[in-house]
């Protein structure tokens, strides 16, 4: 019979290196627990005088007093490239997962943990050949903004899937409801890896009228068709080193669908109307809140380019499946309110958060976020009630009984006239902008690409208006 498997325990909590330690011993295995990364680190070297080999698998919490569990991993991982190290955290955001991950971590397992899911672990990892590598070292990631809220099991889940995923240069295909934060999922995948320092670009296909996709996606040269007055750099080639991601791709049409196919095969193409073979090393993340293997049924997309695309599948579940999460999101966004008028943050009374709990939430955390931000512009008092919440759930704010804007803007006119103006139209036009742009934020939360979107305008000629470079 073989000698058992020895696995050690890193935890400066002693309850939890007691039972799990327990729970290994009566799986069969020769255990040791350590307080501290710097007794562990002792230990190993202990064996390595004495020619023994090191540990089979070692268990590790993150946060510790002295060094923390990541620096353990990177001097284990340094040391002993093959030992197989399980972190351990109670802090499963996609931060703390990616990091472990990219220290070279063998899984994540976020407490507070089962014993069993933890033995069953333990097993999978023995039986398997410990010879990862450790991934690629990814440089900082850039800020903290567009944050993952979430805490239920669905989202540590994904938080955990977001963090391995991101070392892995395979293309991955979000699926979710519309609104459950799928860009926000390739955003993080792109922010976690080893590509974080070059360009994320974002392409809706279903924003895009499908005559313009093609030369959107690989560019064309001037000249190639009636309109293109200049070279144009596609979404390809500017995502050359970093990742493309692709919403709607359930909406691109079929020779599209084809071209792209050859383009991920190939990663060379031609620009629309271009003898110039163009390389790019992109990874793709598509997204699309279709079931893609009914248009695969019905013919209307490439069984071959879902193969391609759909390398790994994150799905994200609809707000009404993790309920419990919103609370925290809904405080995340008037934090993120409060922060952007430059306002003291609202709070939800009990009332109001039951309410929250109860709606089905059809547009998800979308839905949430908007109806969040007009609860902190709009609700009266700093506590939020169920009736803030009904009245902002049930209407948009009331028209008022306000003549027509025609007749206010013709009454605007005569009054500047009277004024002796000259410039009426230049300043009406600015008014008329400001209007519709404050109305669009205000409704996508200060999102520009989307209130471009509603408004029918360009983004960049919404970056424009908004720096006021529009004043001729
Ligand atoms: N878990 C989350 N934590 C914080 N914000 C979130 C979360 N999920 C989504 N959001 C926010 O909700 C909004 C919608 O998210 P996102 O645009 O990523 O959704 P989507 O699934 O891509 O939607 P669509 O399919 O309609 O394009 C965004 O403003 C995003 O920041």
């Amino acid at each position: 019979m073989s000698a058992p498997a020895v696995v050690w325990v890193v935890d400066d909590d002693r309850s939890v290196r007691f039972v799990l330690a327990a729970a290994l011993g009566d799986a069969g295995y020769e255990v040791s627990g350590f307080d501290s990364a710097q007794a562990a680190l002792d230990a190993l070297s202990r064996r390595t005088a004495q020619l023994q080999p090191a540990p089979d698998l070692l268990f590790t919490d993150v946060r510790m007093p002295g060094d923390d569990g990541l620096a353990l991993l990177e001097k284990l991982k340094a040391a002993h490239p093959g030992l197989p190290v399980i972190v351990m955290s109670a802090y499963t955001d996609i931060a703390s997962t990616a990091g472990a991950f990219r220290g070279g971590a063998h899984e994540f397992l976020s407490k507070p943990f089962d014993l069993d899911d933890a033995v069953a672990l333990a097993a999978r990892t023995l039986r398997r050949d410990a010879s990862a590598e450790p991934g690629d070292v990814a440089p900082d990631a850039a800020g903290t903004a567009d944050t993952l809220v979430g805490d239920t099991p669905a989202m540590r889940d994904l938080f955990r899937a977001i963090g391995r995923l991101a070392q892995a240069p395979l293309n991955v295909l979000v699926t979710g409801e519309t609104g459950t934060g799928k860009e926000l999922v390739a955003r993080a995948l792109h922010r976690e890896s080893p590509r974080a320092r070059a360009p994320f670009i974002a392409m809706n296909t279903a924003a895009v009228p499908s005559e313009l996709l093609e030369s959107e996606l690989f560019g064309h040269e001037a000249g190639a068709f009636t309109g293109a007055a200049r070279r144009h750099v596609g979404r390809f080639e500017q995502a050359d080193g970093g990742t493309l991601f692709l919403d709607e791709i359930g909406d691109m049409p079929l020779p599209l669908q084809t071209r792209l196919l050859r383009v991920l095969a190939e990663g060379e193409f031609f620009r629309v109307g271009g003898r110039e073979l163009i390389r790019v090393d992109v990874r793709v993340i598509a997204a699309t809140h279709q079931q893609l293997e009914a248009l695969v049924a019905e013919g209307r997309f490439r069984a071959d380019l879902l193969h391609r695309l759909d390398v790994v599948r994150l799905r994200l579940p609809p707000l009404r499946e993790r309920r419990a999460d919103v609370p925290r999101l809904a405080e995340a966004f008037l934090q993120a309110a409060a922060a952007r008028f430059l306002a003291p943050v609202k709070r939800f009374d009990r009332g109001a958060r039951e309410r929250l709990l109860a709606h089905v939430w059809p547009g998800n955390v979308r839905e949430l976020e908007n109806l969040c931000w007009r609860l902190a512009a709009l609700a009266p008092g700093d506590t939020i009630t169920a009736a803030d919440v009904d009245g902002a759930l049930s209407a948009p704010p009331p028209a008022g009984d306000e003549a027509s804007w025609e007749d206010a803007l013709g009454r605007w006119a005569r009054e500047r006239l009277a004024a002796g103006d000259s410039d009426l139209h230049t300043q009406a036009l600015e008014r008329f902008d400001r209007v519709l742009l404050e109305a669009a934020l205000a409704h996508t939360g200060g999102r520009r690409a989307e209130a471009a979107a509603r408004l029918g305008l360009g983004r960049n000629t919404v970056t424009r208006k908004l720096a006021g470079r529009n004043r001729r």
